[in-house]
Parts: C-alpha cells; sequence; structure tokens
C-alpha cells in the first residue's frame, strides 16, 4: 500500500492515541523522520511525497515498538543532554533534562571558583552510577584538565558509557570502573585524592517502582532505578564514605529525588564531616540537588 507522509503520520498519530502515548504526534513525527533521516521541517515540506515499500515498513516496525511502550529514545537510540547527543539503548537509563542541573552546579564551582580555577594539576571527579555516561562524559567535554573515573555495576552501561565517550572525542579522560560504588575507587588508591564527588544515583523507593510509567517501570533498568525501601540506601552509602574518598575542601554534588533533599541533607548533617550544605531548586522550584564541602 502506496502512502503519503501525511496519510502515514496522521494513521501513526492516531494509533499512538489509541495506545495511550501522550505526545502521539510528536512521536510519530520522531519516528518517521528517522526513518526517512530528515529534520522535522522537511517532513512538512515533503508531506505530499509518497513512502517507499521499505520506508513503510521501517516505520511501521518503529511505530509497533512504541506502542507496546518503549520509549522512543530507545527506538531511534538518542538523547540530548548538555547539548551533546548521547547513544541510548535498552539496559541504560535515559538521561534526564533534571540532570543537567547537577553537571551546572559543578561547571559553575569549576569556571567560577577560586579553589577549582587556575588548578594546577588535573582536577580529579568521580561520578557513582555513570549509567550512558551522561554526567561523565558532559563533564569531561566541558573541563579541558579533568580526569573523570566513572564508576557502574553494569556492565552494558559502563559499555554504553565508552561509546559515547568515544563518540564526543573524551575517552582518554575518563577511567570506567566496574564495581559496587565505592568500592573501584578504594582498589585505584583513589582515596582522599578526589575534588569533587558527583552522582545520580538510583533513588525510587522499591515500592514504587511498579507504578511508575509503563516506559519506565517496564522498559528501563531496575538496578538505574530501585533506591530500596524508602530510596535513600546509596544516599546513606555515599554520604558515609564521601568525606573520605574526596579531600579536604573537596566537593560533592548529589542528585535527589523531589522530596528526598531535606533527608540527604541531614544526612550530611548527621555525619559532621560536611560544611556549606546547600538544596538547589530546579525551575519549577523542586529541590533536585545537595551540594556540600568536606571539612
Ligand atoms: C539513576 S541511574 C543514573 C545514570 C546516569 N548517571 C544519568 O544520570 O543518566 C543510576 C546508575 O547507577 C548504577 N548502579 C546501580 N547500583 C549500583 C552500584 N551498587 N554501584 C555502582 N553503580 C550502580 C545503575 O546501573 C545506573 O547506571
Amino acid at each position: 500500500m502506496v502512502r503519503t507522509v501525511q496519510d502515514a503520520l496522521k494513521d501513526a498519530a492516531d494509533r499512538l492515541e489509541n495506545s495511550g502515548a501522550s505526545t502521539p504526534l510528536l512521536d510519530a513525527e520522531v519516528l518517521l523522520c528517522e526513518v526517512l533521516q530528515i529534520d522535522r521541517l522537511y517532513l512538512y515540506i515533503q508531506r505530499g511525497r509518497s513512502l517507499t515499500q521499505e520506508e513503510n515498513d521501517a516505520f511501521e516496525a518503529f511505530l509497533e515498538k512504541r506502542i507496546q511502550g518503549v520509549p522512543l529514545q530507545y527506538i531511534i537510540h538518542r538523547q540530548e543532554f548538555m547539548g551533546l547527543d548521547f547513544y541510548v539503548e535498552e539496559g541504560v537509563l535515559i538521561p534526564r533534562p533534571d540532570t543537567e542541573i547537577l553537571v551546572e552546579t559543578v561547571l559553575q564551582w569549576v569556571n567560577a571558583e577560586q579553589a577549582f580555577k587556575g588548578h594546577q594539576d588535573i582536577l580529579k571527579i568521580v561520578d557513582l552510577g555513570t549509567g550512558s555516561g551522561a554526567i561523565t562524559v558532559s563533564l569531561a567535554k566541558y573541563i579541558e584538565k579533568v580526569q573523570v573515573y566513572s564508576v557502574d555495576l553494569s556492565e552494558k552501561a559502563l559499555a554504553i558509557g565508552q561509546k559515547n565517550a568515544q563518540k564526543h572525542g573524551v575517552l582518554e579522560k575518563i577511567n570506567f570502573l566496574k564495581g559496587d560504588l565505592l568500592h573501584p575507587l578504594d582498589e585505584e588508591d583513589l582515596f582522599g585524592k578526589i575534588d569533587i564527588l558527583v552522582s545520580n544515583p538510583p533513588y525510587i523507593p522499591a515500592k514504587d517502582i511498579e507504578g511508575l510509567q509503563i516506559e519506565v517501570a517496564k522498559y528501563e533498568p531496575r538496578m538505574a532505578l530501585d533506591g530500596g525501601p524508602d530510596g535513600l540506601d546509596f544516599y546513606r552509602r555515599i554520604v558515609a564514605q564521601g568525606d573520605q574518598l574526596l579531600r579536604p575542601g573537596g566537593r560533592i554534588a548529589l542528585e535527589v529525588g523531589h522530596d528526598q533533599a531535606e533527608a540527604v541533607k541531614n544526612m550530611m548533617v548527621a555525619k559532621n564531616k560536611y560544611a556549606n550544605i546547600n538544596k538547589h531548586k530546579d525551575l519549577a522550584g523542586i529541590e533536585r540537588v545537595v551540594t556540600a564541602t568536606v571539612i
């Protein structure tokens, strides 16, 4: 059956809407653009053109996946983060725009403050739970003299992180380490030597995961989401050891769930090893990042 771009889009948007997709027309457009390898603007210029059988089949295959609830980013294998294009696939968390605040906080420190500006040596940054490498690769790209140590327990995440590092030409500025949170850093004898510790750890309370959108609950890796019974397990472990990993005066920056900032701040206060403990809000006024300096 020969269809025009316009007809294919209309049919796809209707089917996606019936499947419960929240942005059916946009999803259809993105998928068709991927098949045709064109920009969205050209989609409308070409709306009268007929799809070849091959294009139609490829579009149908993409559409079927999206109707099943597979996130768009896993179908087109792409997500933009900090102005960079990241490769993603099932098995690795899709980077979220919220996490850009965490990266921007670190970049502000590095660019504006005397403690980091004009740093003679190479700045040492640790990223715990690196996933696709979104945080790690952005920091390596935007900071000139830096070595990032990126830890993940997932073999697949590390492979994709490396792929993204290579894609953006920063592989040499990153050490990818497989293991459980701070363990590999201890093995590499990095305790006491790190300038900045950054992490977006799993923070969803285990019991809430099934109730998330199907795209997240069914297709994103549980290992990237599950923060234990109250969602705070990783913060307890990171706060407990972060002061030993960081040099005195080193900084910590943690992304937190929408209602977790106060609890994480309190952990830092109770530890008695952190000063300048601050909560940072996103554009919607939600506290998304907690930062502190090691005493
Ligand atoms: C919320 S995701 C963050 C991914 C990425 N940093 C981002 O912001 O898009 C958390 C990551 O932590 C990793 N992870 C889970 N448990 C871990 C552990 N015990 N040690 C190291 N990494 C772990 C997961 O595999 C996942 O990649």
